[in-house]
């Protein structure tokens, strides 16, 4: 009679895919914090600091610059980009897609947060625009990645999720089969697919729900790793979900409320080192 939750693998073979993701992690981090990869952000009001200072903790280097006249000249120079749709308006939406435009053209991975994906059309055709311009990976939470992958408009809790990102593992693995983009989903498990395989990282706390942006600036993490490894955006993506994650279950056990976790997340971020990621990394494959 087999355990329930028994995969089937030795503790040895067990131990040697945590030690196989912690390694994959750690090299991405410390990647980034050689090379400073230079990150445009088009984003949102509300999650510029927290970006800024997310990408900066990490070791990147955060510049968010979103006029369309700008975009020739710097977008050829950043290592990754970073759209984001969260205060969206048609001001804004020639610049990001012209944006993509030429981070394609100048082969710089790009990544798309599709913040309140199913809230309007005018939100919903714009993402779909934009998913439509190949972004290398697509992050949102478990309400915006369905709404994406059905291109439908629906009740909505705003920016907020009203599904567990479990429960939009199909969505996710039809969104990344019809974009060829990798999707993940931010939630108690961040989910991270292919269209094939499917992982699944398990570090984070609860209250990160709690502070405005966090899903923004994870997506932001998420395109500095893709930016030192973008051959590798799967692995990339599942590194920077994990590593934040445990950056916040460092801060949570000092922090006293969602201000002050959101202080501690920083801090342990930058100090971050091999044998804690060792010893707290929790990705395993889903399928
Ligand atoms: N229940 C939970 N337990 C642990 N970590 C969680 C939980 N819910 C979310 N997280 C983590 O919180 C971070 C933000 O994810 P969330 O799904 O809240 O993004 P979001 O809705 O896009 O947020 P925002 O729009 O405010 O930026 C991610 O790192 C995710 O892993
Ligand atoms: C609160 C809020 N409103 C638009 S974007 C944003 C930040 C979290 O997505
Ligand atoms: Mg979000």
């Amino acid at each position: 009679m087999e355990d329930e939750g028994n995969t089937g693998e030795s503790p040895q073979q067990e131990h040697q895919h945590i030690n196989g993701w912690a390694s994959i992690a750690w090299t991405h981090l410390s990647y980034v914090r050689q090379n400073s990869p230079l990150i445009q952000c088009i984003t949102n009001f509300v999650s510029m600091d927290l970006m800024a200072n997310t990408l900066l903790s990490a070791g990147a280097s955060p510049a968010m610059v979103h006029s369309l006249q700008e975009i020739p000249d710097f977008t050829p120079h950043a290592h990754a980009l970073c759209i984001n749709v969260g205060t969206l308006t048609a001001d804004w939406l020639p610049a990001m897609k012209k944006a993509a435009e030429v981070a394609n053209q100048s082969n710089k991975p790009w990544v798309l947060d599709p913040v309140a994906a199913g809230a309007s059309g005018f939100r919903l055709r714009a993402c779909l625009e934009l998913v439509g311009l190949r972004p290398s990976v697509i992050r949102g939470n478990g309400s915006e990645i369905i709404a994406l992958s059905k291109a439908s408009v629906g009740p909505t809790k705003g920016v907020d999720s009203t599904h567990e990102s479990t429960d939009a593992v199909e969505a996710a693995k039809s969104l990344a089969l019809a974009s060829g983009s990798i999707v993940a989903v931010s939630g108690a498990v961040d989910i991270v697919t292919d269209g094939q395989r499917v992982a699944g990282a398990q570090n984070g706390v609860a209250m990160l729900q709690q502070i405005t942006a966090t899903g923004c600036s994870v997506t932001a993490l998420i395109a500095a790793f893709v930016a030192v490894d973008p051959l590798h955006a799967f692995e990339a993506t599942a590194s920077a979900l994990s590593i934040f994650g445990i950056a916040a279950e460092i801060g949570m056990d000092v922090a006293k409320g969602p201000a002050s976790l959101r202080m501690h997340l920083i801090d342990s971020l930058y100090g971050l080192d091999q044998a804690t990621i060792l010893h707290r990394i929790n990705i395993t494959f889903l399928s």
